[in-house]
């Protein structure tokens, strides 16, 4: 009896776990993102922007967004480093993909990256958001003109939203990110 009570309260009380993979080109501001996101969600300040370093592997963190446990993944974006992105794929949750909304010059790399992402057969069915970044910079492009540049209307079947961020300011940040958790959750507790 009492282990069937204990086995129902742990059942109760656990929360939901999800991984979150960050994925976009090098220079995206994908650790800029994690780092605010530490700061938003866990109330903890992050490392300055001034200090962070390209990603060379992995940047992990985890806090707790909207009752659920989740830890994020921040891959290194890097034409040599993205080989590694696919290590990641098969234990994820949902994705993001960080775009530089104020670099014109690399939006095709950058819708390349996306698509060629989305299509892997790993991450068909997962939660995707995609983060205009950079909304800060004079000139940079809104969240909707980045949705028909990287040809959103193609992404089908799946929870997806385009959102304009600033990683910078943390402006955006916390309604993408818990929206994203949101559709995550539903989706690991057999809602969607
Ligand atoms: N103005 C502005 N700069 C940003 C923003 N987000 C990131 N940056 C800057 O962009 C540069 C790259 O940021 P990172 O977060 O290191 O980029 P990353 O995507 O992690 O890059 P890799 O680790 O090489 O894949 C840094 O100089 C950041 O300060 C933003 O929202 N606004
Ligand atoms: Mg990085």
């Amino acid at each position: 009896m009492f282990s069937l009570l204990a086995g129902l309260w742990r059942y109760l009380t656990s929360k939901t776990q999800v991984n979150v993979l960050i994925l976009g080109l090098d220079d995206a501001g994908k650790t800029t993102l994690l780092e605010q996101m530490k700061g938003i969600f866990k109330k903890v300040p992050g490392i300055p922007p001034a200090k962070i370093p390209p990603t060379i592997g992995l940047n992990v963190a985890k806090m707790d967004i909207g009752g659920v446990s989740v830890t994020f993944w921040d891959v290194g974006g890097q034409v040599r480093l993205r080989a590694l992105w696919e290590r990641y794929y098969a234990d994820a949750h949902a994705l993001i993909c960080v775009m530089d909304s104020a670099d014109a010059a690399r939006f095709e790399e950058a819708q390349l990256a996306f698509h060629a992402v989305r299509e892997q057969a790993e991450l068909h069915a997962l939660p995707l958001l995609l983060l205009a970044n950079k909304q800060d910079v004079a000139g940079a492009c809104s969240g909707g003109d980045i949705a028909a540049q990287f040809d959103a209307h193609k992404v089908m079947g799946v929870p997806f939203r385009v959102h304009a961020v600033s990683a910078l300011s943390g402006e955006g940040v916390n309604e993408g990110i818990s929206w994203l958790i949101a559709k995550a959750r539903e989706k690991t507790q057999g809602m969607t």
